[in-house]
């Protein structure tokens, strides 16, 4: 017997609630509506023209990683930050919008359940793209000297966020599923943790969005000046 009362417009027997992962680890799903969703992907199609736009991101150990990137307001590169594209073609790093700023502030609030404290200013964003077959190792995000969350924005295609502990790469970790228009934050005791994108879910984007393949933005603060 079928309840169509209990289930949702996605198909979804329960809505997806906000939760969160390990204390100081949230996913809230569906913070981004559709309409900011197709803003923020217009926004990234524009930074990621050159110059200083879209690149292929070299390790010093001589690889590539699968998922291209571009960044605002300061230039991220392994192991960095720059003013200009330094592994790219040399141009200034676009600047940091203050809207995005004002978004990473908001979704810190939303996460938490409280607003940051009111000296914490998003002035770095990577943005990151993958196609269906494209990954991101586990890793920290090591190079901010701020203490500040780093807000986790998915657009597009599905993923698997592995999100694990900040001793070693390996367990404990957490999978969690991030689709198009969902939210995560971390900071606090888990500022440091590794985690990565173990496998992107080809063709689960949204049909209205006009993507193909997963964009994440990731706002930072580099307390860096
Ligand atoms: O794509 C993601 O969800 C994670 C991106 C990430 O960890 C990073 O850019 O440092
Ligand atoms: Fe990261």
């Amino acid at each position: 017997m079928e309840h169509p009362d209990t289930e949702h417009s996605d198909g979804e027997l329960f809505p997806r609630e906000r939760a969160e992962i390990v204390p100081g680890a949230v996913h809230v799903p569906d913070w981004l509506g559709p309409g900011r969703q197709r803003e923020l992907v217009e926004a990234c199609r524009e930074w990621a023209r050159p110059p200083a736009g879209l690149r292929t991101v070299r390790t010093p150990g001589g690889g590539t990683m699968s998922a291209r990137q571009v960044c605002l307001g300061l230039h991220w590169y392994p192991y960095g930050y720059a003013p200009t594209a330094v592994d790219g073609d040399g141009g200034p790093v676009k600047a940091m919008p203050d809207w995005l700023a004002r978004l990473g502030r908001s979704a810190v609030a939303a996460a938490y359940g409280q607003d940051p404290d009111p000296g914490v200013a998003y002035d770095i964003a990577l943005v990151n793209f993958y196609e269906g077959d494209s990954r991101m190792g586990m890793h920290r995000d090591a190079e901010e000297r701020s203490e500040a969350p780093v807000v986790s924005l998915s657009l597009g295609d599905s993923c698997l966020f592995r999100f694990g502990n900040t001793a070693s790469r390996g367990r404990p970790y957490r999978d969690v599923e991030l689709r198009s228009g969902d939210l995560f934050v971390f900071g606090g005791p888990v500022r440091r943790a590794f985690h990565g994108v173990p496998k992107v879910l080809p063709g689960t984007a949204p049909p209205g969005l006009g993507l193909t393949g997963r964009l994440n933005i990731t706002l930072r603060v580099g307390g860096l000046g």
